[in-house]
């Protein structure tokens, strides 16, 4: 099968002699080129899914596919991109050097990439600055580098984790179209964690909301807003609809149920 795919996914971490399940039973799919976009509450376990498909480590149990493959080969062959919430790039080295690290790395086992080190960094709006070193550029553009670097191997899957978090709002908005406007271009499977419902339903085909002790998906929405989307699409009523039901499962999962009535200020 192509795309991502969990069945089943249970993880649990070993503290003071027991087992303490972080995810239970989680199963989620998306298909090639998809984007998928993780939302819930600290501790749910999103960022050890994450971790889990890029082959940080393994699941307790159930089964997880990138292009039918499993992770550890997925891994060994260089098809998975991760980006963190801090860019952890290399202060000595420059840009474009940073974009072209993973090459270096994978040495004579790169294969040709579908774009050169120079094209990702043009891509993704840092031309000019090719020999710049990272502390010379903003968050945002140091975030854009570890995009670009995230892309050169040309993976199967891109992986998110609260990439843009670190951002003022007005940056992440701007974040969000540049990635927007990249993964057009490249195509590429997409999971991305966030804390923000406007960012998760803005950027997603399809959300897991998901909710805490143990970590599980409490519901799964597709979202349909035409692509490419763009400012406006933040003014478009079904956006607001969409993003209201995310409130709402998200809302919903708290001891005491909030009376949405109340929240109308
Ligand atoms: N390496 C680890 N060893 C032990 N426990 C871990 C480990 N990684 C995560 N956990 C536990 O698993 C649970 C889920 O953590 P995780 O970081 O995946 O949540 P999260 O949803 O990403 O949280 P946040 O939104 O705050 O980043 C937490 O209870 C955490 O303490």
């Amino acid at each position: 099968m192509s795309g991502l795919s969990l069945q089943h996914v249970s993880k649990s971490f070993p503290l003071a002699g027991q087992a303490v399940p972080a995810l239970a039973d989680v199963s989620l799919a998306l298909e090639a080129g998809q984007f998928g976009a993780l939302i819930g509450p600290s501790g749910c376990g999103k960022s050890t899914l994450l971790r889990m498909v890029a082959d940080v480590f393994s699941p307790s149990a159930g089964q997880i596919t990138i292009d039918g493959a499993p992770p550890q080969q997925a891994r060994r062959e260089h098809q998975i991109g991760f980006v963190f919430q801090e860019a952890t790039l290399l202060p000595w080295r420059s840009v474009l050097e940073n974009v072209r690290l993973p090459l270096e790395v994978l040495g004579k086992a790169g294969r040709h990439p579908a774009r050169s080190p120079e094209e990702l960094v043009r891509l993704v709006g840092l031309a000019g600055y090719e020999h710049a070193r990272p502390s010379q550029l903003s968050g945002g553009m140091q975030q854009r580098c570890a995009i670009a670097r995230a892309l050169v191997a040309s993976p199967k899957i891109l992986l998110l984790d609260e990439p843009f978090g670190a951002l003022d709002e007005v940056m992440r908005y701007r974040m969000n179209f540049e990635l927007l406007r990249i993964r057009a271009e490249t195509r590429t499977t997409a999971l991305m964690v966030t804390h923000s419902i406007e960012e998760a339903v803005l950027m997603a085909d399809r959300i897991f909301v998901f909710a805490a002790r143990p970590g599980r998906i409490i519901e799964t929405l597709d979202v349909d807003l035409p692509r490419p989307r763009r400012l406006a699409t933040l003014h478009d009523p079904r956006f607001n609809a969409i993003v209201d039901q995310v409130r709402r499962a998200l809302f919903d999962q708290l001891p005491q149920a909030l009376d949405h009535e109340a929240l109308d200020v």
